[in-house]
């Protein structure tokens, strides 16, 4: 089977995700979400004239007073009959502005004696100075989030702010880990002869905690057909998405492709020209879409990224699910690429892009040093100091 480019696979694996049930969850449940709808505003912001400031409503053409204080005005509350000429009112910021009013003097340009207040500074500058219209953020109607946004803390204001306190998003997919290898013991434990820590799983939660999405981890199965094929069909019974890590390269003990045949999958692909992540597979179980990730950490660590995130956003309703590359400056030379695109974990020093030594797919550190991957595609020549390249932000 020859190896599919990384755009191929992406629109396979998306194409095989239908969009999850749609919730109505409070705004707060909402976030890292995508909404369905646009969200429209229920309300004029702000629903009055408001003062901006503690000071006295006054009229501009009255200036410098003196005037009577008759009254006052706070937020919430406000002063229930129009100011007659020369009447001013004591007023709170956010409160609304009096009829008879059109602008505010701050108390620091004010001297009052008794309920006698004149002028002191420069006053408002201007008929309107020191009041926010009603609408002047937004009228009622007014589109305040488009559907497909993801929502994050500001949305959360706005569609607040504008009369909503739910909103309509899809359900958090249901993402089932399974680590495969004999080699594996839990984070922490003791590592005995070759055996090593199972840190794939607890990575892809890592990655998956700001995401909606809730993780199932099941631990680790070994290297044995049976177990393995068990494994993918408890996961399907509740998964929308089963992740594994380990077994999917052609060595005896790959057993993920076999295994998933033998519990019913239909495979989708096998094989992408990525490096790292060259064993990739895709397809389905159920209605689960199974996800097979190389077990190399970094192999494991970017697939993720480039796979499972888009399928995510694709699943939450988002408009763009892929990730977005920037363009950098190269501060060192890179050789030619081969048949595969590689994404080179690379720093930013000086304004300038650098793939340091380590770029071994079992090599963690250079990829927690890193804050990008540049993305070479394949057979490009080789590249000077000073060229472009483009790089996926990570972190
Ligand atoms: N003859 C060939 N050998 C290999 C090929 C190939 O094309 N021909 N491809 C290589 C590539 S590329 C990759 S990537 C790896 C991926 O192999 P697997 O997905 O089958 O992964 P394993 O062999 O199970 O493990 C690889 C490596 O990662 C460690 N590992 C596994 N699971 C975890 C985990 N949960 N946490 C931390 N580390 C894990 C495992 O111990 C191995 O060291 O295959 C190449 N081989
Ligand atoms: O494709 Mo592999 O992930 O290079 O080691």
């Amino acid at each position: 089977m020859s190896l599919l480019p990384v755009t191929d696979a992406q629109a396979r694996l998306l194409a095989l995700a239908s969009p999850l049930p749609v919730e109505t969850v409070s705004l707060v449940d909402a976030v890292g979400r995508w909404s369905v709808e646009d969200v429209l505003a229920r309300r004029d912001q702000p629903s009055h004239d408001l003062s901006a400031m503690d000071g006295y409503a006054i009229r501009y053409a009255e200036r410098p007073g003196p005037w009577t204080v008759v009254g006052e005005s706070a937020a919430g509350a406000g002063y229930d009959r129009p100011l007659r000429p020369r009447e001013a009112a004591r007023i709170f910021t956010g409160a609304p502005v009096p009829e008879g009013a059109d602008c505010v003097l701050v108390q620091e340009e004010a001297a009052r004696d008794g309920d006698r207040l004149s002028m002191t500074g420069e006053g408002p500058r201007r008929i309107g100075g020191n009041i926010r219209p009603r609408a002047m953020d937004f009228g009622r109607d007014a589109l305040l989030v488009t559907a497909g946004t993801r929502i994050d803390a500001r949305h959360v204001a706005l569609a607040g702010i504008g009369g909503h306190g739910t909103i309509a998003v899809r359900r958090r997919p249901r993402i089932a880990l399974i680590s495969t290898g004999d080699e594996l013991v839990p984070l922490g434990a003791p590592t005995p002869g070759a055996s090593l820590p199972a840190s794939n799983a607890a990575m892809l939660a890592a990655l998956l905690a700001d995401r909606p999405a809730e993780v199932r981890d099941h631990g680790v199965v070994p290297d044995d057909l049976d177990r393995i094929a068990r494994a993918f069909r408890d996961a399907a019974a509740e998964a929308d998405i089963i992740v594994t890590t380990g077994g999917v390269s052609v060595g005896a003990r790959d057993l993920v492709r076999p295994a998933l045949e033998r519990a019913g999958a239909t495979l989708d692909f096998w094989r992408v020209a990525m490096k790292p992540g060259k064993p990739l597979l895709a397809g389905t179980l159920g209605d689960a879409i199974v996800l097979g990730l190389p077990g190399n950490p970094v192999s494991a660590y970017v697939t993720a990224c480039l796979f499972l995130l888009p399928l995510i956003a694709r699943m939450g309703g988002a408009v763009d699910a892929l990730p977005k590359t920037r363009t950098v400056t190269l501060g060192a030379a890179l050789p030619a690429n081969g048949e595969r695109q590689d994404y080179l974990r690379a720093r930013i020093e000086n304004g300038r892009a650098f793939a340091p030594d380590g770029q071994d797919s079992a090599a963690l550190v250079a990829l927690a040093a890193a804050d990008g991957l540049i993305v070479r595609p394949p057979h490009v020549p080789p590249a000077e100091i000073g060229d472009s390249a483009e790089m996926l932000d990570l972190g």
